[in-house]
């Protein structure tokens, strides 16, 4: 697949302990390492492209009982830094804290309790404070391969960081773990290793995908919520992807295209399972599929590929 490249402009990454970061979270990393969480917080931890949006829209609706409205209230309450993005009242914000920026986490102080933050950084990361205070943790994740894919159509749009190159090229890049928060294999490895040892829900996004009612429940159970049964599927149908790909208020329509040009790709991009047939070729399968192997050897984790 060829691409225009753009390398001159597109920021680097820079590292923390072999990590590839943005910029922004590398200046700021004193902030977010003595981040000082608390034991009623909900830490969503996902590798990027594993269905974070998702899962947080999922939250947000149990904890606001399946009404969109004050869910939509809620968010523009605790915004985002991102949100200057988005002139009030225009209602279309990003979802909160990734503790990856400054401002990410000078809102996350300011939150009332009980918080939800989210992150994309894997577990030998994680400011200490969360397993201190024995926080709950809930982590999607999904498969190598379709992650693979939407994070490259998420590089080409994503103006933030580096140029994916071709498809050829961002293969390499991927396995070899050299994208933003580093290689997929050690972060799902690192958080499905701890799982039992903490207060953890993890699940994965093929399981969502196939059966969103029955995923939702966990989540609820877990989030210590009961909500019955036309709430729940109020949840199911408002956080299908077709719904979710319309709302503003996911669909992160109110970025500029200076940040995330959807022109090139959307941020709701396909949202399914095994797209990675359209664009693995049959070598490089192999070839991922070794590699795969090699690197998640010895650990128990199963994901389902629909191979
Ligand atoms: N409701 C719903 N159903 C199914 N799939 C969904 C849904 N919401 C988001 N998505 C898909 O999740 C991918 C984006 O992942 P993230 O939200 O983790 O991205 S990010 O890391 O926060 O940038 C991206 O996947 P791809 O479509 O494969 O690129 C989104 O389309």
């Amino acid at each position: 697949m060829a691409l225009t490249t753009d390398l001159g402009r597109r920021p680097q990454l820079r590292e923390v302990a072999g990590i590839p970061l943005q910029a922004t979270t590398v200046d700021n990393w004193s902030q977010i390492q003595n981040f000082e969480a608390k034991p009623d917080d909900l830490l969503i931890c996902t590798y990027p492209k594993s269905g974070t949006t998702w899962i947080q829209e999922i939250v947000d609706m149990i904890e606001q009982n399946g009404d969109m409205e004050k869910c939509q209230r809620a968010i523009i309450q605790h915004r985002h830094p991102f949100i200057e993005w988005a002139r009030p009242p225009h209602p279309s914000v990003l979802r909160w804290f990734l503790l990856a920026y400054f401002k990410g986490v000078e809102k996350a102080r300011a939150m009332p309790s009980p918080r939800t933050l989210r992150t994309h950084l894997p577990t030998q990361l994680l400011p200490p404070s969360f397993w201190k205070n024995n926080c709950k943790f809930l982590y999607v994740a999904r498969n190598a391969k379709d992650c693979m894919v939407s994070y490259y159509h998420f590089q080409r749009m994503n103006q933030m960081l580096p140029d994916p190159g071709t498809w050829e090229e961002y293969f390499e890049t991927f396995v070899s773990g050299k994208v933003c928060w580093g290689s997929w294999y050690d972060h799902v490895k690192g958080w499905w290793e701890i799982k039992d040892r903490y207060q953890m829900l993890f699940l994965h996004y093929e399981d969502i995908k196939k059966d969103p009612k029955h995923e939702i429940q966990k989540v609820m159970q877990f989030m210590g919520r009961n909500l019955n049964e036309t709430i729940l599927d109020k949840i199911v149908q408002e956080t299908s992807f077709e719904k979710m790909k319309e709302n503003p208020m996911t669909n992160r329509s109110a970025v500029p295209t200076s940040i995330l040009d959807q022109s090139i790709s959307p941020f709701m991009r396909k949202g399914t399972v095994g797209d990675w047939k359209n664009h693995f070729t049959v070598a490089q399968n192999e070839r991922f599929d070794k590699i795969y192997r090699k690197k998640m050897e010895g650990t128990s984790i199963d994901f389902c590929m629909e191979l």
